[in-house]
């Protein structure tokens, strides 16, 4: 898995690599300048061709070739490529002034904009400003900005990871009129302009994902032109990071705003073999839940588990037990059950109501149904030691039954998923789940069920003022720790923390995107999901952190038009594509 690290983490370890003195500041920068300049490339290979050095015609005509059959548009021949980098006060513009020299070089007209110098706090940025004035380049300022024509390429070096304190509207506004302009340039040129933003979109916190923003007199009011999560003014197409992946690359606007990234390593900075290695000083930090498979070999323990499904009788893959609650309610029950039936789990049963025995037996085939006598009945089936997991909530009622069934199922100590109903009917005492929950346990919440749970850490995540660095892995990690057991919070950025501090996110942002798995269910199959895994022995953080990556798959696999039967379903495809 890919190791996240916050701003602080990262400034520890480019601090580190300094003092050491393996690597200058100076030279920091200007690697990562170049990295971003290879990523450019890498992703448009066609933005790296050679062009003689004739000048930009203005105005009319285009550099695309000419579509068969029909006479070219243009015969001034091809023009130079042409760059807007956008260049903030700190160090994050100082990479910018290093991709505009290193792009210049390469033959391309560069048009440099100011927010405002760098001051003697950014050296480094100071010295690659002269290197670009040295080699020749212009720097305009906010209101004198005047694109050589329709740009290729933006460049947004505006704000990095040191942006802690919210940028004005205004600027924000004023970004998305010159973005807009020159995007309309671009297609009048037929060209086509591609963002790309330095380390992270300008404006968005490093730490927490969220966008850094002055509200001014607009204060709890969107203010006009707000864009929302999906169009950020300062988006990208394409983010160039370095060293590690940061966390406000995956978690709220942050993940929605990035949606292709690239992680350059900076030779300098020690351990640079591998992005994933982080030394041992950089405590706390998160990981990505990634696929861990190489060709169609499966490389970890937990993957092996799948493997070794191949042997064995049902009894040795586990016995899954979801409980369900009055007639007319059972949807949310079996969508579980079948999750924890196609992960694995070698037995499956529905437990329920006697009076709804029926509706779940006209449905239910490979799953079991049992008529259960209330928490009594609940006690007495899981004398059978060998069901192994349980899952509560889905459909199972706010009534006081459902608290007493907690109870039966904690007491019993096997792997216990709770969600949905079983969280939200503990709102008011949420001490009284605490104090019974145990180290094999997963919490599904969603964000209206954590804020039942931890009202306390969800007010503070959604307090302004807390945005640039209280983060939802803080608020996962707390809960998780109050909890004593694994705490899922859901979402695109969905978070998984242990008690003891470990901590994944499961991102469907970017390329692995999934809008159509917020459907009616979805968090119901998901809770099986982990319940099956759970019965087949996997521990609490793992069976999280494998069935949320599973559920995206399965959602990946589908694709758009999903609803919550089809995810257990697209399971076996899935294996399949993973060679298992
Ligand atoms: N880590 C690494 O290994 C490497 C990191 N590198 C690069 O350094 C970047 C981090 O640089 P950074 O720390 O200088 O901060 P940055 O993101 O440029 O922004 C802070 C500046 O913005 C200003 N400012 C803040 N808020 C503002 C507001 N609301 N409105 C207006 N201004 C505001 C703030 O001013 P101040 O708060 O000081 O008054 C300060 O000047 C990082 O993202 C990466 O690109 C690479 O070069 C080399 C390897
Ligand atoms: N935009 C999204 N992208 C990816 N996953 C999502 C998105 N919206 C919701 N999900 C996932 O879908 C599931 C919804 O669960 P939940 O909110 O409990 O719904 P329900 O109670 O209807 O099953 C969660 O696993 C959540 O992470
Ligand atoms: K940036």
């Amino acid at each position: 898995m890919t190791e996240l690290v916050t701003a602080a983490q990262m400034r520890a370890i480019e601090q580190a690599a300094i003092e050491s003195g393996e690597v200058t500041g100076l030279e920091l920068m200007e690697r990562a300048g170049q990295g971003v300049v290879e990523a450019i490339f890498e992703e448009w290979p066609e933005l790296d061709m050679e062009v003689p050095d004739v000048p930009a015609a203005s105005g009319e005509g285009g550099a695309a070739p000419a579509a068969q059959g029909r006479p070219p548009r243009d015969i001034s021949g091809p023009k130079k490529h042409r760059a807007v980098v956008l260049c903030g006060p700190g160090n994050n513009g100082g990479d910018g002034f290093v991709v505009a020299r290193l792009l210049k070089a390469r033959g391309w007209e560069v048009s440099v904009w100011e927010l405002a110098a760098p001051g003697e706090g950014a050296p480094d940025a100071v010295a690659c400003r002269v290197a670009w004035l040295e080699a020749g380049g212009t720097i305009s300022t906010w209101d004198e900005i005047e694109p050589l024509g329709a740009p290729d390429l933006l460049v947004d070096a505006v704000f990095g990871t040191g942006l802690t304190r919210p940028i004005p509207v205004a600027l924000a506004n004023m970004f998305r009129l010159f973005r807009d302009d020159w995007e309309g340039a671009a297609r009048r040129e037929r060209r086509k302009m591609r963002r790309v933003s330095v380390d992270i979109p300008s404006g968005l916190s490093a730490d927490s994902g969220e966008i850094l923003i002055d509200w001014e007199d607009e204060r709890g009011e969107f203010p006009e032109g707000w864009p929302g999560f999906m169009d950020w003014y300062f988006d990208t197409d394409l983010t160039v990071t370095f060293h590690n992946a940061k966390l406000g690359h995956f978690l709220g606007a942050g993940g929605e705003s990035t949606r292709k990234l690239k992680v350059k390593l900076l030779r300098g900075l020690g351990f640079t073999d591998s992005p994933r290695e982080l030394p041992v000083s950089v405590e706390g930090h998160v990981r990505l839940i990634e696929p861990v498979f190489h060709g169609h070999r499966a490389r970890s323990d937990v993957w092996f588990s799948f493997v070794n499904k191949h042997h064995g009788h049902k009894f040795n893959h586990g016995h899954a037990l979801v409980m369900s609650g009055p007639p007319g309610q059972g949807g949310a029950a079996r969508l579980a059950a079948r999750g924890a039936l196609r992960i694995g789990a070698g037995l499956v049963t529905v437990g329920c109501p006697m009076r709804a025995v029926t509706e779940h037996a006209v449905q239910l085939t490979a799953i079991m149904v049992k008529g259960l006598d209330g928490t009594h009945g609940l006690g007495e089936i899981l004398e059978d030691k060998r069901i192994t997991g349980l899952c509560l909530g889905p459909g199972l009622g706010l009534g006081p039954a459902t608290a007493d069934l907690v109870r039966i199922a904690l007491e019993a100590k096997r792997g216990t998923v709770l969600d949905a109903d079983a969280l939200s009917r503990f709102q008011r005492k949420p001490d009284v789940l605490f104090d019974m929950l145990h180290d094999n346990c997963v919490l599904t919440p969603h964000g209206g069920e954590f804020a039942r749970l931890f009202p306390d850490l969800a007010e503070r995540l959604d307090a302004q003022e807390n945005t640039a660095t209280y983060s939802k892995v803080d608020a996962t990690r707390e809960a998780a720790k109050r909890a004593g057991c694994v705490v899922l919070f859901k979402g695109a950025d969905t978070v998984i923390a242990a008690p003891d501090g470990r901590c994944s996110i499961n991102a469907a942002v970017g390329d692995r995107a999934v809008p159509w798995l917020a459907t009616a269910g979805a968090g119901d199959v998901l809770a099986g999901m982990i319940t099956g895994l759970l019965a087949r022995g996997f521990d609490a953080m793992s069976a999280a952190e494998t069935g949320a990556w599973l559920h995206v798959e399965a959602a990946r696999s589908f694709g758009p038009g999903l609803i919550a039967e089809d995810l257990p379903e697209e399971l076996p495809k899935v294996f399949r594509a993973l060679g298992l």
